[in-house]
């Protein structure tokens, strides 16, 4: 691809730690202190899933936190993109791609990192200008070995594998010459989320930004 890639800027994020955390936050209050713990650790790109209700207020109280840079996983319709945008996400991540979905984030200016499983989905979005992307269901596509067949032909892509992260594997998945992060939600647990273990959270979060890769 030339220069005009999609991926220039969320290159530039998926650069500045080995993991992004994946979350999935059901009460505003958390977000705040959760976001402050993960980035005191080292993990300043957070990714908070569309999933739960609260998810774009808590986008909205992420986005005050300084240093962090918040996103917006799960941009599954343009909708989702422009209600996102409104909170204050300034990355996107889909599980997947669809042409209506790109549509949206680029006229939005969003960086994004859209998602695939396979050569064919990967090409695709090579073709669009798209060379960062999420490789997901990382562990149910075929983890390591899947990165490794695709790298062969198609070296140009980098990802960012998610799904199935966790700290055994992460390792591996970083020493692969076609990654450069990946996501987890391993580094937030719900039940410490909910017991407000901010510390707890802090250690996860520093033990995941010192893996190498
Ligand atoms: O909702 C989304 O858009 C997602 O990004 C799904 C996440 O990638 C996985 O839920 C994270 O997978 P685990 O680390 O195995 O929990």
């Amino acid at each position: 691809m030339t220069s005009n890639t999609h991926s220039v800027e969320t290159r530039k994020l998926c650069a500045l730690a080995p993991i992004i955390p994946v979350l999935v936050v059901d009460d505003v209050a958390h977000a705040r202190p959760l976001a402050e713990a993960l980035v005191r650790g080292g993990l300043p790109v957070l990714e908070v899933t569309l999933r739960t209700p609260a998810a774009l207020d808590v986008i909205a109280e992420m986005a005050k936190v300084e240093g962090g840079h918040v996103g917006a996983g799960t941009l599954v319709t343009p909708a989702d993109v422009t209600a996102a945008k409104n909170a204050g996400a300034t990355f996107g991540v889909s599980p997947g791609a669809t042409d209506a979905l790109l549509d949206a984030t680029e006229a939005a200016g969003m960086p994004m990192l859209p998602g695939a499983a396979t050569a064919s989905e990967a090409m695709r979005l090579l073709a669009r200008g798209y060379d960062m992307l999420k490789f997901f269901p990382a562990e149910a596509s075929g983890g390591v070995p899947a990165l490794k067949g695709i790298g062969g032909p198609l070296p140009q892509i980098t990802f960012c594998p998610t799904g199935g992260i966790n700290p055994d594997n992460a390792a591996g998945y970083l020493a692969q010459p076609n990654v450069l992060c990946a996501g987890g939600s391993w580094v937030a647990p719900g039940e410490l989320v909910k017991a407000g273990a901010w510390d707890q959270i802090e250690a996860l979060a520093r033990a995941a930004s010192q893996l190498p890769r």
